[in-house]
């Protein structure tokens, strides 16, 4: 057998390491861009696949927001399609939203992918973020005072979505297509220093690199490992304490009280998702309001969510109410 580049050997470790588990026969899909890193994941993908008995497809995402960027996406299909994927796609969307382009961009790729994922009955669905880009998310995450869910970076699975790079430097995704003879596509947004990631990408980690050694992009990626791990077993042990703190009617505030401080803000931000709290809307600001009727009681008004849902304290209990009485 002949021998196969180092970046080679790792992208595919990576995918194996995300594919084992999964069972014989089902269906992924890969999102490719054409880009390096999503290019060598499906590189990847198309050799680990069928040695694990899976079948795998390949979307690629058409935003039409840059010129050429249909040719982009039928370039990336072209060589899906002589690469083994079946089925291939191209998903045509249209990128209007709420948010920036980028935001707005984004919901419509991940809309499609889910899409995609339901059509042809797909277990997993594949994104090609690097060690680098968790390095990027949890420097913005810094920058913005997010809390551990913050920093806690991407997650290598949420629902069917899996990140199988996470561990492996971008430069290794560069290398390895280099290694096939692939030639992946450019993204100019990754050049735009309009956008906060590529100042990021093409500023702030490599002055932090030049400052504290090359060590510091590992490290974050390796904070939000960590950090995951605490989230989790945070989250469980505040899905426990919403069931019991539960009523017919609301929320005990005498159990609410009981908890410690992050887990009691945690199940206010569960229970206000429940009650229709969009996650993205929903700040620290608003869980501290629904916090301080359980503990700096003083006859204060409803809190109000975004969403549009009211929550007042009545009779020990914290309610949904349909607008403040006061
Ligand atoms: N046009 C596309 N078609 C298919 N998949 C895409 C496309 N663009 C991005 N992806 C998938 O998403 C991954 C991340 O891409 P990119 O870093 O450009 O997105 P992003 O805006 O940072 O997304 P996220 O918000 O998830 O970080 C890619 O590796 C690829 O798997």
């Amino acid at each position: 057998m002949a021998r196969i580049s180092a970046p080679v050997a790792a992208v595919r470790q990576a995918v194996r390491a995300a594919l084992g588990g999964l069972p014989r026969g089902a269906r992924v899909l890969v999102a490719c861009s054409g880009g390096a890193d999503s290019l060598a994941l499906a590189a990847a993908t198309a050799f680990v696949a069928p040695r694990f008995g899976l079948e795998a497809g390949l979307v690629t995402v058409d935003h039409g927001l840059q010129e050429g960027s249909a040719e982009r996406a039928a370039r990336v299909a072209a060589w899906g399609r002589v690469t083994g994927f079946d089925p291939v796609e191209v998903a045509t969307v249209e990128v209007a939203g709420p948010g920036g382009p980028e935001a707005a961009a984004r919901s419509a790729r991940y809309a499609a992918l889910d899409d995609a994922a339901l059509r042809w009955d797909a277990v997993a669905v594949l994104l090609g973020h690097t060690r680098d880009d968790q390095a990027e998310t949890v420097l913005l995450a810094l920058a913005r005072g997010a809390g551990p869910r913050g920093l806690a970076g991407m997650p290598a699975r949420r629902g069917r979505l899996l990140r199988p790079l996470l561990g492996v430097p971008r430069a290794d995704t560069r290398k390895a297509c280099a290694a096939l003879g692939l030639s992946p596509w450019e993204d100019p947004h990754n050049a735009d220093f309009a956008y906060a990631r590529s100042r990021v990408r093409g500023q702030a980690l490599p002055a932090l690199v030049a400052a504290l050694g090359p060590a510091v992009v590992d490290n974050l990626a390796r904070t939000a490992e960590l950090l995951a791990a605490d989230t989790a077993a945070l989250d469980a042990l505040a899905a426990t304490a919403l069931a019991a703190a539960r009523t017919e009617k609301g929320l005990s505030v005498a159990a609410l009280a009981a908890l410690d401080p992050a887990v009691r803000s945690r199940v206010l931000h569960a229970w206000a998702r429940e009650l229709g709290a969009p996650g993205g809307a929903l700040s620290q600001k608003h869980v501290a309001a629904l916090d301080a009727l359980v503990v700096c009681w003083h006859g204060q008004g409803a809190a109000h969510l975004p969403g549009g849902a009211a929550v007042a304290r009545r009779k020990g209990l914290l309610v949904r109410v349909e607008s403040d009485p006061l």
